[in-house]
């Protein structure tokens, strides 16, 4: 066997493995990266590259629809082969040259092939075992569920990656599952030209503000909500039966019930840890002594953008550990994601979308919070009249009173994204409501919904 030594091994060169050798490069150590599909993981070629990239031109279609002036100009419908060939340059024609290259360039070591750790601090690749002098981080990544479902997996349903790399429309498109996923592929789906039936158990959006949900299902033509699929069959079509007896045909099958870890086969019996479980993992994103877990494999938030957050935490502290540093680890510290707990920003890219950062009223409540919430109507604010005729949309502001703080806040309506990150600027930094009233917004921006808020919440006199 060929033996290699590195200061840090990376088994997985996803969005987060990437960064997270990069950021331990930056600081001075050596690092290779095991990958055993693309160099730039989920993310860049099945999940929110590929997938936003299917959203993006018909949210600019029906934003011209709302504007008139604008909607004259529209002579046809979407041009789906233009949809498609947008989706596959941005998934790099699922080729990884440019960042393997990227790799190449910032000094990290690649090694091709499947990674499992071969005892503490070892790690074996196609026959080839690298020891690590400091740290190995496992940065895995997540599989697509699949429920157990009479039928289900003999009838190849699509999970996001079919879904997210289609190279056609189904006529009839079924989803099961009614989160982050679902919503966002039966919106892409349905403006592509599907007719979609989403089977959403638990509703839409569950874990977000109830009325989130309920506008993302009104935008949607056939929401099922409550239905449980109890058996799928397959001969040139799909054939769903319901628990209610219900039965449903369509062309393609879609289930989209949130990930499993990948963690089965990465040699975890082998240092006394239990394959097929999601890692956890202290602030720093340290298993034990030697071993980390980063990203959607420790479970805390499945998101790229917080996992290369974790990514810049972990790999800074493992620099620190090996220079024989302080380890800076309490909340808000250099070296802790302290914001995985507090205020994790999302963007369902639905047509409304849907931005939130931070608790839901609900959650703040569960966790103990005295809060008050204020919603505000979208459709009320100026700027957003003037950003499309007929407007519709809502935000909430989730306080907590005993510290005057916003600990959540959620915007529904069209192009809301882009507004998110006041949001998150505002709970990360704890503004105090009284110093909020000095951050004006722009007139006439959707952002003047800000002003609308505090003055529903009102001032202390
Ligand atoms: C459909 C969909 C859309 C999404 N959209 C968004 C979005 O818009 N915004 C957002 O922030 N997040 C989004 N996400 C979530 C995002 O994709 C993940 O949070 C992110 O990819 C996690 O990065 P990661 O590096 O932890 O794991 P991954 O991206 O899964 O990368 C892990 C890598 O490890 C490799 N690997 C696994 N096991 C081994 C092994 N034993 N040896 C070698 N290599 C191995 C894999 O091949 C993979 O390349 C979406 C997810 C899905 C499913
Ligand atoms: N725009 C984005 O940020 C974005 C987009 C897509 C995915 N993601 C990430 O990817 C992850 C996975 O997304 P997802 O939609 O698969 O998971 P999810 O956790 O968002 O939603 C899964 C849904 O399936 C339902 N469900 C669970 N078991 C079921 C069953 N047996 N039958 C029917 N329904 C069932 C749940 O109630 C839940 O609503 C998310 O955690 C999300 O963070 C993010």
């Amino acid at each position: 066997m060929e033996n290699a030594e590195y200061d840090v091994v990376v088994i997985g060169a996803g969005p987060v493995g990437e960064n997270l050798a990069d950021r331990v490069v930056q600081g001075g150590l050596t690092a290779a990266v095991v990958e055993r599909e693309l160099v730039g993981g989920e993310c860049s070629y099945w999940a929110c590259m590929p997938t936003k990239a299917l959203l993006r031109s018909s949210s600019a279609l029906r934003a011209a629809r709302n504007l008139p002036g604008a909607r004259e100009a529209i002579t046809g419908g979407i041009d789906v082969a233009a949809v498609l060939k947008r989706r596959d340059d941005f998934a790099a024609n699922w080729l990884d040259d440019g960042q393997a290259a990227w790799l190449d360039k910032a000094g990290i070591a690649l090694y091709r092939g499947h990674g499992r750790l071969h005892g503490e601090r070892e790690v074996e690749v196609d026959g080839t075992l690298l020891t690590a002098r400091h740290a190995v981080v496992i940065a895995t990544g997540s599989s697509a569920l699949l429920p157990d479902i009479e039928g289900l997996r003999a009838a190849r349903p699509w999970t996001s990656r079919e879904a997210a790399a289609a190279t056609t429309i189904p006529a009839r498109l079924a989803i099961i599952g009614g989160g982050v996923v679902a919503s966002e592929m039966a919106t892409a789906f349905e403006r592509l030209g599907s007719t979609v039936t989403v089977l959403a158990r638990d509703g839409v959006l569950p874990q977000a503000e109830p009325f989130a949900g309920h506008r993302v299902a009104r935008s949607l033509r056939d929401v099922r909500a409550g239905a449980e699929v109890v058996s799928v069959g397959r001969d040139d079509t799909v054939h769903l039966t319901l628990a209610d007896g219900t039965r449903l045909e369509a062309d393609e099958l879609l289930v989209a019930i949130g990930r499993t870890p990948n963690t089965m086969d990465v040699g975890l019996e082998s240092v006394g840890l239990e394959p097929g479980r999601w890692l956890s993992v202290d602030g720093t994103m340290r298993v034990n002594d030697w071993l980390y877990a980063a990203g959607d494999v420790n479970h805390r938030a499945l998101l790229t953008h917080q996992g290369k957050y974790q990514a810049r935490a972990a790999g800074d502290a493992i620099v620190a550990r090996a220079r024989g540093e302080v380890v800076a680890d309490g909340p808000w510290g250099r070296h802790a994601a302290t914001a995985d707990e507090r205020a994790v920003p999302q963007v369902v890219f639905t047509d409304p979308e849907v931005a939130s950062v931070g608790l839901t009223a609900a959650a703040a409540e569960a966790a103990g919070m005295r809060i008050r919430v204020v919603d505000h109507d979208l459709a009320a604010v100026a700027g957003s009249a003037l950003h499309a005729d007929g407007y519709e949309g809502q935000a909430r502001m989730v306080v907590d009173e005993d510290r005057r703080v916003i600990v959540g806040f959620t915007l529904v309506g069209p192009d809301v994204s882009e507004l998110l990150h006041a949001a998150t600027i505002a709970v990360v930094g704890e503004v105090p409501l009284d110093r909020l009233w000095h951050a004006v917004p722009a007139f006439p921006t959707v952002s003047e919904v800000w002003l609308r808020l505090l003055e529903g919440y009102g001032r202390r006199p």
